[in-house]
């Protein structure tokens, strides 16, 4: 075990979230460097798999598996116990077929993802990428909300919810919204083409939606609806040109899928995800793909001692 850590338990989380360095001006934006973060919170103590979490992330349907197996890989990746695909029946057997350490549970409809994320060992739940924008993808996201459990809300989610108002109320600060800049101009349409600057256009939509908002891009900003806020920037020494690419958002989502699942908070979930984000992208370098992102996790874990 790294640096010989004992196990250590949800209360002593919840005093290291209190010590985490990101916590000290709350209500100014921080930049997210390494000089900020606490890798200490990222290390896996002793415990069986369930003492690190259990996350469930929603495929779309069939033809439409590839970016949730993505999250939900990522999300393993990132330390979760265990991750759970949710996959509708038609899609169950190109599933099956293309995972082995993530687990398939058949989700046939609304009801049964509600039933799956009752589980009291569920600590997260992703939905959104590759989901599909129908009517029923609309009640599988409402059942993720109707859940409380802390979710991710990604892709087509944040497509749905912007069409939506009854989905738009049930959101909340358990929910970490993560749109790029379509997506963002979907969901807060005219907020994205006033003057402000990014940071209080993601300020503004968080309070809006009353939900953590991840606004993705070279910059991204992470907004809390308690006035929060977080900046990554990724351009100059910390530049990332290779993360365009297809998928790399949805291995985004399962990292923060991945850490809430191990009892992060929603904000720290998103920021940590962020900043190993582009780690692992600048570990790689060019040519970087999607996969190779998650494949880079051990490697940026390995070179922070954890
Ligand atoms: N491997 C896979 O299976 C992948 C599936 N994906 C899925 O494909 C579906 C559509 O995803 P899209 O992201 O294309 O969503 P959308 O089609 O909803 O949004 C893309 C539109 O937004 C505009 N836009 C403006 N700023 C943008 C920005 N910074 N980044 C991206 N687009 C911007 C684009 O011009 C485009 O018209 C989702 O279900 C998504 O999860 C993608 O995540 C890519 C990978
Ligand atoms: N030029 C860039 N520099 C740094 N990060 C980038 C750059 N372009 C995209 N990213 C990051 O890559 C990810 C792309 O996500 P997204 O646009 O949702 O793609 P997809 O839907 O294909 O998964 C986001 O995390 C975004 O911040």
């Amino acid at each position: 075990m790294g640096r010989g850590r004992a196990w250590i338990s949800r209360a002593q989380m919840v005093y290291l979230y209190r010590d985490d360095r990101l916590e000290r001006d709350p209500m100014q934006p921080i930049a997210i460097t390494s000089e900020t973060l606490n890798f200490d919170l990222l290390a896996k103590g002793q415990g069986h798999k369930f003492d690190h979490g259990h996350a469930v992330v929603m495929t779309g349907g069939a033809g439409r598996t590839g970016a949730a197996r993505l999250t939900g890989r990522a999300a393993l990746r990132i330390g979760a116990g265990l991750v759970t695909l949710a996959v509708p029946p038609a899609a169950q057997m190109e599933v099956a077929m293309h995972i082995t350490a993530l687990m398939l549970s058949r989700v046939a409809g609304p009801e049964a993802l509600t039933e799956l994320a009752s589980d009291k060992r569920i600590g997260a739940i992703c939905i959104g990428p590759g989901l599909g924008l129908k009517p029923a993808q609309a009640a599988l996201v409402e059942a993720v909300l109707d859940s409380g459990k802390p979710c991710v809300l990604d892709a087509d989610a944040l497509t749905l919810i912007a069409q939506d108002p009854a989905l738009r109320k049930r959101l909340g600060p358990h929910c970490v919204l993560t749109p790029h800049a379509g997506e963002f101009k979907r969901l807060f349409k005219g907020l994205s083409e006033d003057d402000a600057t990014k940071v209080q256009q993601c300020l503004t939509a968080a309070q809006t939606a009353g939900a953590v908002v991840l606004y993705k891009g070279a910059m991204t900003v992470i907004a809390h609806p308690d006035g929060r806020v977080a900046t990554h920037d990724s351009t100059a020494d910390r530049a990332a040109p290779w993360l365009a690419t297809a998928g790399a958002g949805d291995v985004l989502s399962g990292m923060i899928t991945g850490l809430l699942a191990r009892g992060f908070a929603p904000i720290k979930a998103a920021q940590y995800a962020t900043w190993l984000h582009v780690e692992a992208a600048r570990r790689f370098g060019p040519g970087l793909i999607a996969e190779d992102l998650i494949e880079e996790i051990p490697h940026v874990f390995a070179a922070l001692n954890l």
